[in-house]
C-alpha cells in the first residue's frame, strides 16, 4: 500500500551531461533515489510538465513510477533543480512549471572563470562539503575533467581531455578502417603491445589515459601533500579497477563517488529552507 501522505519536501535534481541525464530524488536533505537517462525529447517534457505527480511520469525518464514500494505522493509538480552543461536540453526542460536552473553564481568557490562548466564547480564544491580541502575531481565522463580547489575554497584550476568513450568513437569515425570499441566490451586491461586493432586502440586510450590521469594525481600531490582526490563519472568503475590493477597503492587514496554533483546541489538548495 502507498502512504497516502503527500511529502511537501521532494525535490528533483538533474545534472544534464553531455551523454545523458542523471537525476537524483531527495526527500529533503536525504537522497532517496537516482537513475540515469537518455537526452529527452520536447515532446517528452511536454508531456511531463502536464503531469502532476511523479506517478505519471513515462518510465523512460522515471523508470519507477510503477513500482508500489516506493512512495511518490508529491505535491504538485516537484521542483526540478537543473545544473547543465547542455545549453539545448536546459532550454527544453524551462517549459516544465517548477524549475530552477542552478548557475555558477550560486557556488560559493573563490576564483572561478565565467565559462566554468557547472557540473564541474558543483561537483567540487560537494566533494570539498563531504571530505574537506583541498580537492581534486576527477570526472570520467563523456569527457575526462580535473578540477581542483585549495584550503581557501578557492578554484586551483584544472583540465579537460577527450573521455574514453569519445576518444573510441572519434578513432572510429575519423579514420577508414578503424572500428568503433565500444567500451561496455573492455573487461580486463589489454595487451600492452597487440597483435589486432581492437585491442591495439584499447591499449594505446587506456594506457595512456591511465599514465595521464597518474601523471595529473602526482602533479597534484606535489601540489598539495595532504590534497584529496574523489573520482567520479560513467567510466569511473573502468578507471578505478585498472589503477586498482596498475597502481594499487593510487586506487587506495582515491575517494569514488558517483553523486558528487548531487551533494553540490544539495548544498545549494538546502540554503532554501522551504525543501529541508
Ligand atoms: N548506460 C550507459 N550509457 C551511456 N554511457 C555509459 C553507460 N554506462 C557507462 N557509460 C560510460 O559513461 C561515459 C559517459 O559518462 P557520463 O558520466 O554518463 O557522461 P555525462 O555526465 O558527460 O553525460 C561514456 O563514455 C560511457 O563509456
Ligand atoms: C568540460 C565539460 C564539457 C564536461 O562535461 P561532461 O563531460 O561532464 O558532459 C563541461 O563541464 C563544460 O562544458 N565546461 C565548460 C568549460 C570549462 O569548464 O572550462
Ligand atoms: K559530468
Amino acid at each position: 500500500m502507498k502512504s497516502q501522505k503527500r511529502i511537501e519536501n521532494i525535490w528533483l535534481a538533474l545534472e544534464i551531461g553531455n551523454s545523458r541525464l542523471h537525476w537524483a530524488l531527495f526527500k529533503g536533505e536525504t537522497l532517496d533515489l537516482t537513475w540515469d537517462t537518455e537526452h529527452v525529447p520536447k515532446s517528452v517534457i511536454q508531456q511531463i510538465a502536464q503531469c502532476h505527480t511523479l506517478d505519471d511520469w513515462p518510465t523512460t525518464v522515471f523508470p519507477f513510477s510503477q513500482q508500489k514500494e516506493i512512495v511518490l505522493e508529491t505535491s504538485t509538480h516537484p521542483p526540478i533543480f537543473i545544473a547543465s552543461v547542455v545549453p539545448s536540453q536546459t532550454k527544453l526542460w524551462q517549459i516544465y512549471p517548477n524549475v530552477e536552473i542552478i548557475t555558477l553564481d550560486q557556488v560559493p568557490l573563490l576564483g572561478m572563470y565565467p565559462t566554468l562548466g557547472i557540473d564541474r564547480a558543483l561537483a567540487l564544491w560537494g566533494a570539498g562539503k563531504i571530505w574537506g580541502l583541498p580537492m581534486l575531481v576527477i570526472d570520467a565522463g563523456t569527457t575526462l575533467t580535473f578540477t581542483g580547489a585549495d584550503i581557501n575554497q578557492c578554484l586551483v584550476g584544472g583540465a579537460i581531455l577527450p573521455g574514453l568513450g569519445l576518444q573510441f568513437s572519434t578513432l572510429g569515425q575519423k579514420t577508414g578502417q578503424l572500428p568503433i570499441v565500444e567500451t561496455k566490451v573492455i573487461t580486463s586491461l589489454p595487451p600492452r603491445f597487440a597483435l589486432n586493432t581492437p585491442e591495439a586502440i584499447q591499449s594505446g586510450v587506456i594506457y595512456t589515459l591511465i599514465a595521464g590521469i597518474k601523471d595529473f594525481i602526482e602533479a597534484w600531490w606535489s601540489l598539495f601533500p595532504k590534497g584529496k582526490i574523489a573520482v567520479k563519472g560513467g567510466d569511473h568503475t573502468l578507471l578505478i579497477n585498472y589503477f586498482q590493477a596498475l597502481y594499487p597503492e593510487i586506487a587506495a587514496s582515491l575517494i569514488v563517488e558517483p553523486n558528487l554533483i548531487f551533494w553540490g546541489m544539495r548544498e545549494i538548495v538546502m540554503e532554501n529552507s522551504k525543501y529541508k
